[in-house]
């Protein structure tokens, strides 16, 4: 096992009625902004139940986060922080409207031009207004993690930065908030879930039995929610499972003391930048390109997620790393997605656009990956296989 530092300080209320507990922990007397997207919060009852507990508090509203929100929107909420001198803020949506308001809380105390922020991915972070999170779509793990990912638009460009201090303090699971997302997004959801268990599993051995167990047991419990919960939105349990994995997948508790990959995550926000592909779209192309692309690195640890998460005994190593992917992929496609860029229309010319945004994000000699082997020659191949 690597060394590690792991802390997570964000307190979760997990279940159906713990809205009236979240107001005992945000200061007393803070002026409290909510921040939300599109309008859904509004019109299915849950920001009046918002609004119902926070009472005690002053509050005010910032609407219109975009899905992947914009940087020049984030902006607007920033003005209205430091002019409304807001001290607390609740982050109400999915992983776009938790990623904008933290990105809102650390640029409202920033020193400087807050672009800076992404360019420095975040180290250059000091302070942030504290933040609380309510998701209500199951996916990214944003609630419980200091990481956010922002679109710049008139560049062209998604970044993601982390900082101690964008950890939400508090986070309200309530899975009964999810019942109202079409099939699409919680397809989403299982696909950006189950992605980032891999990225942080489907590396290296490094003798870690308890983080490898974590994350076999929770690929395992989105195989076996996956079909229920799509086929039954209100099933409470179902839904429960789902929303508690999605946050455990990206807490950082299965990614301490191990080696880590991202580089699909990263390839897949130039498809997103510039294609508009929702998030987990992109990594249900890149994810099983780079595995294919990548299988002698990954070989042991690509043999031991073919016996253990998809019971393939038979075969050489070779035959079982060829099952494990295309299951993945089988798994993606069962689920509604397209797993080739040619599902969605792009094909070669388009390839080398993507390899130039890269450029553009990372630097022109950029290694990403685990290993600091996804070099532009090998975004090149994981393209090529993703054709
Ligand atoms: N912070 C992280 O660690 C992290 C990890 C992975 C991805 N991300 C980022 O998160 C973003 C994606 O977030 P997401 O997948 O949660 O989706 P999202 O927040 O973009 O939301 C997708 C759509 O679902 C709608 N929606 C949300 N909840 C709803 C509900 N209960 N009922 C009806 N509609 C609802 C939204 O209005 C939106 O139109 C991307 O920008 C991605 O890069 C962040």
């Amino acid at each position: 096992m690597l060394d590690f530092s792991f802390c997570n300080p964000t307190r979760v209320l997990f279940g159906r009625d713990m809205f009236p507990q979240m107001e005992a922990h945000i200061p007393v007397g803070a002026r409290v902004l909510v921040l939300y997207g599109g309008g859904s919060v509004v019109r299915n009852g849950t920001m009046a139940r918002v609004l119902a507990a926070l009472s005690h508090h002053e509050v005010l509203e910032f609407g219109g986060i975009e899905p992947n929100p914009s940087y020049e929107t984030l902006m607007r909420a920033v003005a209205l922080v430091r002019e409304e001198r807001i001290g607390f803020l609740v982050a109400v949506g999915g992983g776009s409207v938790i990623d904008g308001a933290k990105f809102v809380a650390a640029a409202a105390l920033y020193e400087g031009d807050p672009w800076e922020i992404l360019e420095t991915r975040g180290s250059k972070i000091r302070a942030a207004v504290p933040l609380a999170a309510i998701p209500t779509l199951p996916a990214t793990g944003s609630e419980m993690n200091g990481t956010a990912v922002i679109t710049r638009g008139e560049l062209s460009t998604k970044r993601a930065f982390r900082s101690e201090h964008v950890f939400p303090v508090f986070a309200v699971l309530d899975p009964t908030l999810t019942f109202t997302l079409p099939p699409r997004q919680i397809a989403n959801g299982i696909v950006d879930a189950f992605v980032h268990v891999l990225e942080q599993y489907l590396t290296y051995p490094v003798d870690a039995p308890v983080q490898d167990r974590f994350a076999e047991g929770l690929l395992h419990v989105l195989l076996d929610v996956a079909d229920v919960t799509l086929a039954e939105p209100e099933n409470y349990d179902a839904r429960a499972c789902l929303m508690w994995a999605a946050t455990l997948a990206l807490n950082g508790l299965i990614g301490a003391g191990v080696p880590q990959d991202w580089s699909s995550h990263l390839i897949g926000h130039e498809l997103t930048a510039l294609y508009g592909l929702d998030h987990a779209r992109t990594l249900a192309v890149v994810l099983p390109a780079t595995l294919q692309v990548r299988r002698g690195e990954k070989r042991a640890k690509l043999i031991q997620y073919a016996e253990r998460v998809w019971g393939v005994r038979d075969g050489t190593g070779d035959e079982k790393i060829d099952a494990a992917i295309g299951l993945t992929r089988a798994f993606f496609e069962r689920l509604g997605f397209e797993t080739r860029l040619s599902g969605y229309d792009l094909g070669r010319d388009d390839v080398s656009a993507l390899l130039k945004a890269l450029e553009r994000t990372h630097g022109a000699s950029y290694a990403l990956g685990e290993n600091r082997t996804v070099t532009p020659d090998v975004a090149t191949a994981v393209f090529g296989a993703s054709l």
